[in-house]
């Protein structure tokens, strides 16, 4: 597994981005999607040569990190391409993971399967199954319902 990015909650979507600018040198990658089954907005920031960022803002009460942004937000997953998703899973179940949500096709950009899960010391870990990974962040698109 190889790290791919890391996710930040966000309050407010466009002082973020202004912030990660003007204070890390972060540009935007992408323009902001939708994604309407996990009810966040989401945009990638990039950096050569450093980690690219996930800026994901809640899209309602509803959102699963809508309390997380209401609590300041901050420093939400660490997210790691995997080959396989759910061999992988299984793996990491056996070893103590806790899932939090099984993988579903589309449940994240461009049809990618993604899980969610906590890993020990605080950690939570998403994972994306490389086969279904859309390629370039720059490519990605809505999620359609
Ligand atoms: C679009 C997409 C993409 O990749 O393309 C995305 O980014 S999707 C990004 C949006 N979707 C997701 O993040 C889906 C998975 N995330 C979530 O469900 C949530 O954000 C949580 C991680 C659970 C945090 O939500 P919230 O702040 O409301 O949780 P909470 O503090 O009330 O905690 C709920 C339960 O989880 C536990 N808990 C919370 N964070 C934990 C952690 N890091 N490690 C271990 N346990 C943890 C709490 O102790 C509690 O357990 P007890 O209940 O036992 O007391």
């Amino acid at each position: 597994m190889k790290i791919d990015h890391v996710g930040i909650v966000v309050g407010s979507m466009a002082k973020a981005i202004d912030q990660w600018q003007t204070y890390f040198g972060y540009r935007q990658a992408t323009e902001p999607v939708l994604n309407t089954r996990q009810k966040v907005v989401v945009v990638f920031l990039e950096k050569p040569g450093s980690l690219p960022v996930k800026l994901v803002e809640p899209t309602g009460p509803d959102s699963p990190v809508a309390a997380f942004a209401r609590r300041g937000g901050g420093l939400h997953h660490l997210c790691f391409l995997c080959d396989e998703l759910e061999p992988e899973l299984d793996r990491l179940k056996q070893a103590g993971a806790r899932v939090l949500t099984e993988p579903q096709p589309g449940e994240a950009f461009a049809n990618e399967k993604i899980a969610f899960l906590f890993a020990g010391q605080g950690l939570n870990i998403e994972l994306i199954d490389t086969l279904t990974r859309a390629g370039r962040i720059g490519s990605q698109r809505p999620v359609e319902d």
